[in-house]
């Protein structure tokens, strides 16, 4: 049984409205269509991910922060679009989970229950009961109640086996607003399972504000600070942040001396409250002898990573005298974030005198101070 995941993300989002479609939109740092595929990447019976996108954003860097996907361009409607997914999955795939990009909130219980169903029935989708009374209305005024009973709110994802799914789809002409309605028309038997209140759909513009307060109520938010200082010795250049930088003296130091890095690097470590470099990287190991320091910062990024957290933003001041940082700061925030996988600006990189005070004012050598916020949503 091999299931792959097809998140369908070519629509335009006009009933949302913003400067580029709903699902590129930022919620709490990452795209709603990272998130919504997320769950999908971690989950232990998906093997395969596939993403629809939009022809025009093909080639753009909007969705650069989805998981690994097989990318694919989708149609002018919705039931199109699912469409090319179904042409793109792996061979192997027996089972298909066709998920809205639109949904950022889904839950692996969801996909848990899709997945249980599609043992006994030949598709199972999500969906919760209505609970308000329905109305029929017209020119501002009620003119019937429709009885609810029996009426569920359909979510995604929506699971099929891939062979009869696909046999409905080249079956149907009509465009179909999902593809339960699709397997239906065929006669493919479809389960119920329950569904959530927070796996909303984001549609319209109060949806945004919705769905992060939605989020916020179980995000683990955490902060670490970091601190280095590695003192002046001989030599031509220091390297900081990741970008080698021509001076008269160089960092001292078991590795590269990357101070700015080094402060990151802690301040990850000391948000998981796991240590600190020197205790992952111990200085009497002679193998961390003239390190890259991106080494140790892709440790504590992959660290966070396993435990559930992202790097939500770095903010990084560099004290010192000399060399001047101003003309570097771009390209250090470009090398931390292509190390981190962080959009640059969310990463700061500054820098300070000390008034010539003390040991930085000296300039005897370069301090470093971090801050890090990481995330699990
Ligand atoms: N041609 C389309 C239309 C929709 N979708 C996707 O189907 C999901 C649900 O559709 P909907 O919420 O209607 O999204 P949009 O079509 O983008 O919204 P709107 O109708 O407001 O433009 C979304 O993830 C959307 O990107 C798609 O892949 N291809
Ligand atoms: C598939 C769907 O999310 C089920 O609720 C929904 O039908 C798709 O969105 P649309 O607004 O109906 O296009």
């Amino acid at each position: 049984m091999t299931t792959t995941a097809i998140i369908v993300a070519a629509g335009r989002g006009t009933r949302a409205g913003g400067d580029i479609p709903k699902q590129w939109q930022d919620l709490g740092g990452r795209s709603i269509a990272a998130l919504a595929m997320q769950p999908f990447a971690d989950h232990p019976r998906v093997a395969h991910l596939v993403l629809v996108l939009h022809p025009d954003d093909l080639a753009t860097d909007l969705w650069r922060d989805t998981p690994t996907a097989s990318v694919v361009a989708g149609g002018a409607t919705r039931k199109a679009s699912v469409m090319a997914g179904l042409a793109a999955v792996p061979d192997t795939t027996t089972r298909v989970l066709i998920h809205d990009a639109a949904r950022p909130l889904v839950s692996a219980q969801i996909i848990d229950r899709v997945l249980t169903a599609l043992d006994s029935h030949q598709g199972a989708a999500p969906a919760v009961a209505v609970t308000d009374t329905l109305w029929h209305g017209a020119d501002g005024v009620v003119t019937g109640v429709q009885p609810r009973d029996g009426l569920y709110r359909a979510q995604t994802p929506q699971g099929f086996h891939l062979a009869p799914l696909l046999a409905a789809h080249l079956a149907q002409e009509d465009d179909a607003t999902d593809d339960v309605g699709v397997a239906r028309a065929a006669g493919l038997d479809v389960a119920i399972v329950a569904g959530d209140e927070t796996n909303i759909k984001i549609t319209t513009p109060g949806d945004f504000a919705r769905a992060a307060r939605l989020m916020g109520q179980d995000m683990d938010i955490r902060c670490g600070n970091g601190y280095d200082v590695h003192r002046f010795g001989p030599g031509d250049h220091v390297w900081l942040c990741g970008v080698k930088v021509p001076h008269g003296r160089s960092l001292q130091g078991h590795s590269d001396a990357d101070v700015g890095m080094h402060a990151v690097t802690d301040a990850i470590y000391g948000a998981l409250g796991m240590g600190d470099i020197g205790q992952h990287f111990p200085p009497s190991d002679p193998q961390w002898k003239g390190a890259d320091s991106q080494i140790f910062l892709r440790h504590a990024v992959g660290l966070a990573r396993d435990h559930g957290y992202r790097v939500s933003n770095v903010d990084c001041t560099l004290v010192c005298e000399y060399p001047k940082i101003g003309p570097h700061q771009g390209a250090m925030k470009a090398a931390l974030a292509a190390i981190m996988g962080l959009a640059a600006d969310r990463i700061s990189v500054k820098a300070t005198t000390s008034e010539r005070l003390g040991f930085t004012g000296r300039e005897e050598g370069i301090a470093s101070l971090a801050t890090v916020t990481l995330v699990k949503p």
